[in-house]
């Protein structure tokens, strides 16, 4: 489903937003320097870019975490920044959010951590909300942790329950937040797998931060260069490679190009080797 969204309308829509935080000797620095960014339904979206780049600040402006100095933020047809606290809570059961340390209730069992969003906002008998999480957890394969404590699972199993949970009230977008930055490679890739994997299934809208090229590579649709609270460049992943601006932009084109490179060598040896075998056969 991320593979054809350049027809599809945009379902976050950031204008012109800026955002300041005011610093330690009484100064004010900006995060996020009026920033207009689109994201289309059933993107797979990667904003990139060196540590303080303002790539987190700009995410969390997408569920008013950050609420913007100046601009508008808009969500599946709502400006979030116009919404009463109320609206603003509905409107953010639409959003679900992953972070680079998982976030669990450490208390809980991972049941009750994906059970937890659907209880809070009510509206689900038992039954329901037995089903959901259930169907949340296989999604992400951990049918068989409903009784575990965080403190019994390995990270990467630590973030599938933030999935599931982040997942549990059927948001159109899950943002994540450097989801695997604690994770070790092996475990990156099958986390990413899972999430292109839920992507396809559920058509959730995906905004990921990262810093890793790796990471945007594997995954993403499309991807926005942030430098100094700026979008620098932005781009597809599907497109055809081209010659780019940004540093970044230029070293994740590389990345493409052997990826590719090495998938054409791996077709042709592994056809050489099959020809070879029906040579061998034939002998
Ligand atoms: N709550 C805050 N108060 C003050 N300054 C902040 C706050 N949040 C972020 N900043 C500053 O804004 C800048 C951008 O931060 P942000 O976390 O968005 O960057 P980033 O690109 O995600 O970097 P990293 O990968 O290191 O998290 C940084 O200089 C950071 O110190």
């Amino acid at each position: 489903m991320s593979q054809n969204t350049a027809d599809k309308p945009p379902l976050i829509r950031l204008r012109d937003v800026q955002k300041k935080f005011a610093t330690a000797d009484g100064g004010l620095f900006e995060a996020v320097k009026s920033v207009t960014l689109e994201v289309r339904q059933g993107e797979i979206f990667g904003l990139i870019g060196k540590s303080g780049a303002g790539k987190s600040t700009l995410l969390r402006l997408i569920n008013l975490l950050e609420r913007p100095d100046a601009g508008e933020v808009h969500v599946a047809g709502r400006e979030l920044t116009k919404l009463s606290r109320r609206e603003l809570r509905d409107a953010r059961q639409n959003i679900g959010m992953i972070f680079q340390q998982f976030n669990l209730l450490q208390n809980a069992s991972v049941f009750d951590n994906v059970a937890f969003p659907l209880k809070i906002h009510g509206g689900l008998s038992r039954a329901q909300i037995d089903a959901r999480v259930r169907e949340c957890l296989a999604l992400v394969g951990l049918s068989d942790k409903l009784g575990s404590y965080p403190a019994q699972l390995s990270g990467g199993q630590k973030q599938r329950v933030a999935i599931a949970r982040a997942l549990a009230p059927r948001p159109q977008v899950l943002l994540c937040d450097e989801p695997t930055s604690a994770l070790d490679s092996e475990t990156t890739r099958s986390l990413l797998e899972t999430l292109r994997d839920i992507q396809q299934k559920t058509g959730v809208t995906i905004v990921i931060v990262t810093h890793e090229l790796s990471v945007v590579e594997v995954l993403c649709s499309e991807v926005a260069i942030v430098e100094g609270g700026r979008i620098a460049e932005q781009f597809s992943l599907h497109g055809p490679r081209v010659e780019r601006r940004t540093v970044l932009g230029q070293e994740l084109e590389a990345l493409r190009e052997r990826t590719e490179r090495e998938a054409r060598w791996s077709a042709a040896s592994s056809s050489n080797a099959a020809a070879a075998a029906q040579e061998l056969h034939h002998v």
